[in-house]
């Protein structure tokens, strides 16, 4: 079945939904995307430089404190010649003042000829007592002291878990340089907690900071347990490293990726998507050359992207585009669909021969369709007068043809009555008595009634003829016939059968009463005056009788026989005569 123009329309304006949807939810989710990004980049670029000055900054201030220590003569001197009590008076000195200067009022300084290991707190719990205890080389938590002489670098953050004090700190180790030779470290501790509170676990919802180094190794974050304590001792591979953050290995290819680029371009900030405890999170990440850690700001999605309020205008965009095109069906519906299907319907009606639609058909608009409408109306109502003349005519046809018909019934009647109608006389001719001897054969049969016959035969009428002339001849005829035929009753039967002869079927009637109107018309006959041109002609008639009785008369034509055979002994007996058959048996 062909597809309705509603159906089409249906499907097509369904299609431009759907695409035009599809386009609006495929450009605001770009939008999203980019609007996000940049607006996560710029709130990773804030975090970040809060960042800097809330964390890097008392770090630095730290690491610049204990360069500034390191670098101090009695420090220094203290390195070169320890045995001397008046240097390490005075370095004790020194290191007690940094003490005050120092964010948790503490230092350690250990040197690397005889692993003297010197400690103060912020209780000032050593005072005159500073020299701790001596490093060695074979213990395993005093392996930072000897790995870090060994590293280049001016200085280092180095987190550990102290046995000795059992503090968990973060330790900015300074080397003391003599003649480009380490001959020492000094530095501060930082507790661990307490940083963690004051910078790394902010509070911020939503929000973490995550300081790796160079190889990916967690520095500082909220849970301590993540973090990667003395790295400086551990192999490579020992190292806790940020995948115990970052587990998707796609989000930890992509960091290293950017870590490589910030390396070589630091103070720029990125951002990459990743997966943190299964929800998305923006991942802002800096370089900070001072120290040599990668600042990655964890940001959850939710909380910064507008994603979620944002959805709002693709939901808003389809539900306009869905009202729009469902107007849009509508208008079509009123303007195309509905006047379409009212034409449609009003033709069917038409076809069906109901010319009545003509004045019901709107022709509200003047657009196509209206003019379509108007022009159908027209046809219409020029349709029905022009059926109605049709009609007219084809009554008026038919009531001449019915008037014909009937003419040419009664021209019909008359040539039958013609054609059974002898021209001459007007009584029957021989072609209806024929048909009249069977229907009356088939008659006496049915009801067992007789039919007497009576033919009769004007004696010597080739002398009227030849007396008198072929006219008179005809006019004898005819004068005979009509007065033979007035004579009988409507049950009779009277014809000419040829030439001078008359036949007369008397139905139901016994030979005896033929007989005697056989006798009658003879008489009257005999003394009829057929006056011609002033002369009288009289005429006899010679008549044989004879009857048809059913069941015993073997047929109506035999009997005919009878009667022509009566007839002629008629004529023999020397005309003006009536035999029955009877006697001509006899
Ligand atoms: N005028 C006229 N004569 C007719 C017509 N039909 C037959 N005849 C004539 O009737 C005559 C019949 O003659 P026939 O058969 O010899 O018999 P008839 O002269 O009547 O003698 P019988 O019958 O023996 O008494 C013929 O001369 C026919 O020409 C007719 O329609 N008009």
């Amino acid at each position: 079945m062909p597809l309705k123009l509603g159906s089409k329309f249906t499907i097509f304006i369904a299609a431009v939904f759907l695409l035009l949807t599809a386009v609006a939810w495929f450009l605001t989710n770009k939008i999203i995307t980019d609007v996000n990004r940049q607006w996560s980049n710029q709130l990773s670029e804030r975090q970040v430089q809060f960042d800097i000055h809330r964390t890097l900054m008392p770090l630095i201030k730290e690491i610049t404190l204990a360069r500034q220590l390191a670098t101090e003569p009695a420090i220094i001197d203290m390195a070169m010649q320890e045995e001397n009590s008046n240097s390490t008076n005075r370095a004790i000195e020194t290191l007690n003042k940094y003490r005050g200067l120092f964010r948790d009022k503490n230092y350690f300084y250990a040197n690397a000829k005889n692993g003297n290991y010197y400690y103060n707190d912020s209780q000032n719990s050593y005072a005159g007592k500073e020299l701790r205890y001596q490093l060695s080389p074979n213990l395993k938590q005093d392996e930072w002291f000897y790995a870090t002489l060994k590293d280049s670098a001016p200085y280092q953050i180095n987190l550990n878990y102290d046995a000795h004090l059992d503090t968990t700190k973060a330790w900015i180790n300074v080397m003391v340089k003599h003649a480009d030779k380490n001959i020492g470290i000094v530095g501060t501790g930082i507790d661990l907690t307490a940083f963690l509170n004051d910078t790394v676990d902010i509070g911020q919802t939503g929000i973490h900071n995550i300081f790796i180094d160079r190889d990916m190794a967690v520095q500082l974050f909220r849970n301590p347990d993540l973090i990667d304590y003395a790295g400086i001792t551990k192999e490579k591979n020992e190292r806790r490293r940020v995948d115990a953050i970052l587990k998707d290995p796609k989000d930890l290819a992509a960091l290293q990726k950017v870590m490589l680029r910030l390396a070589k371009t630091p103070k720029k900030i990125e951002t990459i998507s990743v997966n943190y405890e299964g929800k998305p999170h923006i991942l802002g990440i800096e370089y900070l050359p001072e120290i040599g850690w990668f600042d990655l700001t964890l940001m959850e999605s939710k909380g910064i992207l507008i994603a979620d309020q944002f959805l709002m205008v693709p939901i808003l965009i389809t539900v306009i585009f869905f009202l729009t095109l469902i107007s849009l069906w509508l208008f079509l519906n009123r303007i195309i669909l509905k006047p379409i299907e009212v034409l449609h319907q009003s033709a069917l009606k038409v076809e069906r021969g109901d010319f009545s639609v003509a004045d019901n058909i709107p022709v509200a608009s003047k657009d196509e369709i209206g003019q379509v409408a108007f022009a159908f109306k027209k046809m219409t109502l020029s349709l029905r007068e022009h059926t109605s003349n049709l009609e007219k005519k084809i009554f008026e046809r038919t009531k001449e043809l019915e008037s014909l018909s009937m003419q040419l019934q009664l021209l019909n009647k008359d040539l039958n009555k013609l054609s059974r109608t002898d021209y001459l006389t007007q009584v029957r001719n021989r072609l209806d008595l024929d048909h009249c001897l069977d229907v009356e054969q088939n008659q006496s049969i049915r009801t067992g009634q007789v039919c007497s016959l009576i033919l009769m035969d004007i004696d010597h009428f080739k002398e009227v003829n030849d007396l008198y002339g072929h006219h008179a001849g005809d006019l004898i005829l005819k004068n005979v016939a009509s007065s033979i035929r007035e004579r009988l009753s409507s049950a009779d039967i009277f014809g000419r059968w040829g030439g001078e002869e008359f036949l007369l079927l008397l139905p139901n009637t016994p030979l005896a009463l033929a007989q005697e109107k056989a006798e009658s018309i003879r008489r009257f006959i005999a003394s009829l005056n057929n006056t011609l041109n002033m002369k009288t002609i009289t005429v006899t008639m010679s008549l044989g009788v004879s009857i048809f009785i059913p069941g015993i008369s073997t047929s109506i034509e035999k009997s005919l026989k009878e009667a022509d055979r009566a007839l002629y002994l008629a004529k023999n007996k020397g005309r003006n005569t009536v035999v029955v058959n009877s006697e001509a048996n006899g």
